[in-house]
């Protein structure tokens, strides 16, 4: 068992001792250890980097439309109140003589989501990443999310959701390029 582990279930123990439980009912004993594993996983992104995840599957190619994934579900942790906030992402790049392997999107994603974000820098991360690796005339990302923060807490708001763009390049600079994304992941049943 990893030291880092160990102090985080005191840490997790201690919390459930102030809420005035008894860690030591049978329901509780583990439970220290189980939330330290399940908030390491929740973060695991502080222990992933960029160039090691993309595994240089980036590949010549001489698209150079507008490639689309849209829907990558997104779990992350608001970093105001550690509470999960939900939803989706789109990204969508113009390349130009390279393009990424479909599943790095997804992971570029997770390892910008599992950290403690707020939803605004998370998509600004995530479209610069994919920028940086592809090196595309445009990237443009929106993330639509529900935060239980504001859902199970606070102003208790079920229905609201945010969404935030990240538009770079092409996609910053003409009107019609991000009409035609934002059409594109806006029109689905
Ligand atoms: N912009 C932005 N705000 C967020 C995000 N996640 C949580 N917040 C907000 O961060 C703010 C923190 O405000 P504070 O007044 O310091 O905290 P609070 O008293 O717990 O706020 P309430 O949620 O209004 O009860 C709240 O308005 C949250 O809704 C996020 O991803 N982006
Ligand atoms: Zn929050």
């Amino acid at each position: 068992m990893s030291k880092l582990l160990e102090d985080l279930a005191g840490h997790y123990r201690a919390i459930i001792d102030g809420l005035g439980e008894d860690t030591n009912r049978e329901g509780l004993q583990d439970t220290p250890m189980r939330a330290a594993k399940a908030m390491q996983f929740l973060t695991r992104g502080y222990q992933q980097n960029l160039g090691d995840l993309v595994n240089n599957a980036v590949f010549e190619s001489a698209m150079d439309e507008m490639v689309v994934v849209q829907d990558i579900e997104l779990y992350s942790m608001c970093e105001h109140h550690i509470l999960p906030f939900i939803g989706k992402c789109h990204i969508a790049y113009i390349p130009q003589g390279r393009v990424l392997g479909l599943s790095k999107f997804a992971r570029i994603v997770d390892m910008y989501a599992r950290r403690l974000q707020i939803q605004e820098n998370l998509t600004r991360q995530i479209a610069e990443a994919v920028e940086s690796v592809t090196d595309a005339k445009g990237v443009a990302v929106v993330i639509e999310a529900r935060h239980m923060c504001m859902m199970m807490r606070g102003v208790e708001k079920q229905n609201s959701i945010m969404k935030t763009s990240v538009m770079l390049g092409q996609f910053r600079k003409s009107q019609a390029t991000r009409t035609e994304f934002l059409q594109l992941v806006g029109n689905r049943g």
